[in-house]
């Protein structure tokens, strides 16, 4: 599977803990991030990642380009809900294609813990669900 892993800075070290303690479940895929978070996730956890510009650079459009050509199949995007964003606007269009697609994303650490735990589990049903409606 294809997930994309974003946090503002404020949420780096929330991102940081998380890819260290599932480690063994990220390493099974191919690992996607926005500039600055993939950057530390690499040096920090020890994971392979390809990155994309920082977002406010165009990083989460990178990333909804993935998405809109169904080559995302996971976003784990920790956000700050309490600081004003530059990029606003890429942001919203990022979580909006992911409802389009039918993507999961996790926006905290709370949700990212249970859709983690689902993949390495293969509770992904939905995925055949969308298939049979296509
Ligand atoms: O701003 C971001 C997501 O909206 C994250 O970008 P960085 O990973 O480059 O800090």
């Amino acid at each position: 599977m294809n997930i994309a892993l974003i946090a503002h800075d404020k949420k780096k070290e929330d991102i940081i803990r998380f890819a260290k303690e599932y480690h063994s479940i990220l390493s099974k895929h191919q690992l996607f991030a926005t500039g600055t978070t993939g950057m530390r996730i690499a040096d920090e956890a020890d994971l392979k990642v390809t990155r994309f510009q920082s977002g406010p650079l165009g990083g989460d459009q990178q990333i909804g380009a993935k998405i809109a050509n169904e080559e995302m199949h996971m976003v784990i995007f920790f956000r700050d809900p309490l600081t004003a964003q530059p990029h606003e606007p890429d942001i919203s269009a990022l979580l909006r294609l992911c409802d389009v697609h039918q993507i999961p994303v996790a926006t905290n650490l709370a949700m990212a813990d249970i859709m983690i735990r689902a993949l390495d589990h293969k509770d992904f049903e939905w995925k055949d669900i969308i298939e049979q409606n296509r």
